[in-house]
């Protein structure tokens, strides 16, 4: 896809696996998509996070959900499963594999990376992120081992140096400020909690789109 339309698929990027919701997670995925999420990431992590033909299960259905409605579907971390599935893109962290060797596993899927400091984001930016994952922009519990919280401002210091790849905001992420991340100058939001421990997860994405809409991106 153009920047152009990968930015416009960051809106609202809802971000789940098995641990993040009491309720199945094929269901709540419906719904997200329902009310209008516009990309997804499987991402399998924690404690009681399933492995094996069990993780591959569920990621092959969710993948089946976001193809049969036309959504990107992106597999945190584990680039065997994302090359396995053919899925759309991979999203990676400081300490999973270097880009450049993920980009020439994953050959032109899309490949986001995770990033906390101007360094980290020219970085990544230099070896051939497609997007970055800035945060926590506020406090989550929802990550154990996350950065210290930032605020908008590493968001409003690359605009401010003139990077324009495609970002989304992550950590702490509503309704209620998602509009502020996307006035700072992200492209889109990324949320785990706010849709799949939402009481409506489609009213939730709904509610998300609409912030995110209700701001043009400055910078
Ligand atoms: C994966 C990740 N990276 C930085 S914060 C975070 C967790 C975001 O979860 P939530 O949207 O529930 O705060
Ligand atoms: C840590 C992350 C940051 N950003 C995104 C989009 N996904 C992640 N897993
Ligand atoms: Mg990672």
């Amino acid at each position: 896809m153009t920047q152009g339309e990968l930015r416009k698929a960051l809106q609202v990027y809802f971000i789940m696996g098995s641990p993040n919701t009491e309720q199945p997670a094929l269901q709540v995925l419906e719904e997200a998509i329902a009310g209008g999420i516009t990309i997804f990431q499987f991402r399998e992590k924690g404690r009681h996070a399933l492995k094996g033909e069990a993780k591959r299960a569920l990621a092959r259905g969710l993948q089946q959900l976001c193809r049969a409605h036309g959504i990107p579907f992106i597999v945190n971390d584990d680039i065997d499963l994302a090359v396995a599935l053919d899925a759309d893109g991979v999203h990676i962290g400081q300490e999973d594999e270097p880009v450049d060797q993920v980009r020439a596993r994953i050959g032109n899927k899309l490949l986001g990376v995770s990033v906390h400091t101007v360094e980290e984001a020219k970085l990544a930016v230099a070896q051939g992120a497609d997007y970055l994952g800035l945060g926590p922009v506020f406090p989550t519990g929802t990550k154990e081992d996350a950065k210290e919280v930032q605020g908008v401002s590493l968001i409003q210091k690359l605009r401010e140096l003139g990077m324009d790849i495609p970002i989304v905001g992550i950590g702490g992420i509503h309704a209620g400020n998602a509009g502020e991340v996307v006035a700072a100058g992200a492209d889109g939001v990324s949320v785990i909690t706010a849709i799949s421990q939402a009481g409506s997860p489609l009213k939730a994405a709904q509610d998300l789109l609409e912030a995110v809409n209700s701001q043009v991106r400055k910078g």
